[in-house]
């Protein structure tokens, strides 16, 4: 298991370009399944959790080609479903929660999937309701497998639907999405989530042929068409590498342009920054953050005190959160963050607190946090990263305290930055891995 060793109180400043969004590049992967045409896709990022997607879609017959170190093609034309049923695979999933969004093709396009228990972060319950429950209204059957402990999904008589999710979920959206592309009749969903990831997975299945109407709303219809056909897509930046960044620039930076972000695609991230004081300001399609000496946290119009909550999209993403956590911890005020969506996310700020952060852990969900106006130093610690954004947020803690840290277990961070400490270093930082 490797390690970070990061020198802190180096101030970074230049230029940094984000990589292509994780969470997208999962879905738009998966929708090569949906056709034995090529799909290319430019600007994937080179990051553990779509490396090991592309190889489990390598391992069950899909073509890979790379092209340059962020651009590939992918083929499906001959999917080997025998491997669907190995121990291999099974085992593959669940070290990978992308791999579920492999379901609603294989339903689509071939009749059938396997679902063992997708991996990911240790962030609380990942339930997967509305994936099951969406399928379900579509006319999937499912049979448990009590041996092997996964659920063998029978899709051969799909029928497009109506349906109002239990919640917006984002792969359960992007899932049924897929599932309903190839399927006869007219799929509504209502209640869908409508991240920029859903809207690119759309606008890319559309270019293959789809039939896709409501896209960046919460009512989509599919009017299901018999084949799909290949298509070009390019990735959109990572918005929560742009937030991170912007996190990094406010407690370590001396001005730091981060290049082409989509600012029209970030939502409402930058102004959650403002919120906490930070300058963000848009430059074509560049966001620059100026060295601040000090920052300080607004409050509601009412006088109360500032709270930071998570939503689902177009509301603040609780991916953002920890590094928001982090920024407030030197900022001049106090905030409130609830992280509603996951029940597990805030527990890494004991590491915080051991830094000598002023936080006070409500419950679960809530967590109160008064600043240091940087008068006092955060000191160094050695941490684990627990999932990956808590372990961004504390490389930016650890680039900003006294003192040399350690952060174990980098393969969390490694899920989701491409080259992180590479990209750092050339800023002024002195991260090594070990
Ligand atoms: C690969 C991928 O794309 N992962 C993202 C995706 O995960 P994922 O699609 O797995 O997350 P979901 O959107 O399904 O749900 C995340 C959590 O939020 C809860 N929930 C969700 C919707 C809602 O309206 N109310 C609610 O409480 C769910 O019960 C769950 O605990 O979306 C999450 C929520 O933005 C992000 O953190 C993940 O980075
Ligand atoms: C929670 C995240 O990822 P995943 O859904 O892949 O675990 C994330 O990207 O912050």
């Amino acid at each position: 298991m490797e390690s970070f060793i990061i020198e802190g109180g180096h101030p970074l400043s230049g230029t940094i370009t984000p990589q292509g969004a994780k969470n997208e590049a999962l879905e738009v992967i998966c929708a090569s399944l949906l056709t034995s045409d090529e799909v290319r896709i430019s600007n994937v990022p080179d990051i553990l959790d779509v490396n090991n997607l592309i190889k489990l879609l390598t391992d069950i017959g899909v073509k890979v080609n790379r092209i340059g170190k962020n651009e590939y093609s992918f083929k499906a034309r001959e999917i080997n479903l025998d491997y669907l049923e190995s121990e291999e695979f099974i085992r593959k999933c669940s070290s990978l929660r992308g791999s579920v969004l492999m379901i609603g093709p294989l339903l689509s396009r071939f009749g059938k999937a396997v679902v063992a228990k997708p991996g990911g972060d240790k962030i609380g319950r990942r339930r997967l309701d509305t994936h099951f429950l969406g399928f379900k209204h579509l006319g999937a059957r499912f049979s448990h497998n009590d041996e092997r402990g996964t659920f063998e999904i029978d899709g051969s008589n799909l029928k497009g639907c109506y349906m109002l999710l239990d919640e917006a979920s984002v792969t359960g959206t992007a899932n049924i999405i897929m599932a309903a592309v190839l399927t006869k009749g007219t799929t509504t969903i209502y209640n869908a989530a409508c991240e920029p990831y859903i809207q690119q997975l759309c606008h890319l299945l559309n270019r293959m042929g789809a039939r896709i109407s409501g896209i960046a709303s919460n009512l989509l219809t599919i009017v299901g068409v018999e084949n799909l056909h290949g298509a070009r897509h390019t990735i959109l930046p990572d918005m929560i590498e742009v937030g991170s960044f912007i996190g990094m620039a406010a407690m370590v930076g001396k001005g730091i342009r981060i290049k082409n972000v989509s600012v029209r695609n970030l939502g409402i991230i930058p102004n959650a920054f403002r919120r906490l004081g930070v300058k963000v300001n848009v430059e074509n399609d560049d966001l620059v953050i100026p060295h601040m000496e000090h920052y300080e946290i607004e409050s509601f119009i009412d006088g109360s005190i500032m709270t930071l909550a998570d939503a689902p999209w177009p509301g603040l993403t609780p991916d953002l959160l920890s590094v928001l956590l982090v920024v407030a911890t030197q900022a001049r005020g106090s905030v409130l963050f609830h992280q509603k969506m996951f029940e597990s996310r805030l527990f890494f700020v004991d590491k915080l607190i051991d830094m000598g952060a002023q936080i006070i852990l409500c419950d679960p969900h809530r967590a109160v946090v008064v600043g240091h106006d940087h008068k006092i130093r955060l000191r160094a610690g050695r941490m684990t990263s627990p999932d990956i954004r808590a372990g961004i947020a504390l490389l930016i803690a650890a680039l900003s305290a006294n003192g040399t840290s350690r952060i174990d277990n980098i393969a969390q961070i490694d899920r989701g930055y491409e080259d992180i400490e590479a990209r750092l270093n050339a800023l002024g930082a002195n991260i090594k891995r070990i």
